[in-house]
């Protein structure tokens, strides 16, 4: 199965907070980095640049929801940005998601790039079984729910999902096997508490079948961000394993 090295998520305030993590890096496996909200509504599209100029993959993280035409104009100026995954959210349903992949296609073509991987978000990791129920009102449980957004997804053409490594086994029952399977929500250590929910270590996303890991403020905001990206990193391509 194919398996990408870990999605680092640059989820700082300022460009130069994010240059200095990507010159930190530029090391070997180098990762992929994920740009987000807080840096692309804050930054723009210099930040895509400025990593891709230092020859990252870059994983654009914006979570589009909306009305299919503006999700298709959106995707489509995203598409132009010549970036390697983006996302999308499952739960804005299948017209919207048909017209946002039209849309990346299209903006890819324009621009004479390889269009981006596009992933659906299926339960953000930050969701519990008690929100799902209680807030969202959703009867399904949160595993069926996700299983059913990565059955939708896969339908209408995209690549992949994002969920957690605890969901992938129920989604690989019901898709192909070329379907990715992204995962955040990943901490080194359960001892972690944060908004995140839905937590596994690197190695079980490994032992999971997790495509990517994404990993932010493990990383991020380690004392020494090289050292803990290539623990993480070690632990979850676990190469000696591979031989
Ligand atoms: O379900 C989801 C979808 C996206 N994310 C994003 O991943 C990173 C995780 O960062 P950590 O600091 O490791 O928690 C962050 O950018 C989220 O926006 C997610 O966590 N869960």
């Amino acid at each position: 199965m194919k398996r990408f090295v870990p999605m680092v998520a640059i989820d700082v305030a300022t460009k130069q907070e994010a240059i200095d993590l990507f010159d930190k890096l530029m090391v070997k496996p180098q990762p992929i980095v994920k740009i987000g909200m807080e840096l692309y509504y804050g930054l723009g599209q210099v930040i895509v640049k400025e990593a891709k100029k230092r020859g990252f993959k870059v994983f654009l993280d914006l979570k589009l929801y909306d009305i299919p035409n503006t999700v298709h104009r959106a995707m489509a100026a995203i598409g132009r940005l010549g970036i390697d995954f983006t996302t999308i959210h499952a739960a804005g349903g299948s017209e919207m998601l048909i017209a946002g992949l039209a849309g990346l296609e299209e903006g890819a073509k324009e621009a004479g790039v390889e269009p981006a991987k596009l992933l659906a978000i299926t339960q953000l990791t930050s969701i519990d079984e008690k929100i799902l129920h209680e807030q969202q009102h959703v009867d399904l449980s949160l595993i069926e729910s996700v299983q059913s957004y990565a059955q939708l997804a896969e339908k209408v053409g995209l690549a992949g999902v994002v969920c957690s490594a605890h969901e992938i086994k129920a989604i690989r029952e019901v898709t192909g096997d070329d379907f990715l399977c992204v995962t955040p929500g990943i901490r080194p250590t359960h001892a972690i508490k944060d908004d995140q929910k839905r937590v596994v270590t690197p190695a079980q996303a490994r032992i999971d079948g997790s495509n990517a890991i994404v990993v932010g403020r493990p990383i991020t905001q380690s004392f020494d961000p090289v050292a803990a990206y290539q623990e993480v990193q070690k632990a979850f391509l676990n190469e000696e394993e591979e031989k």
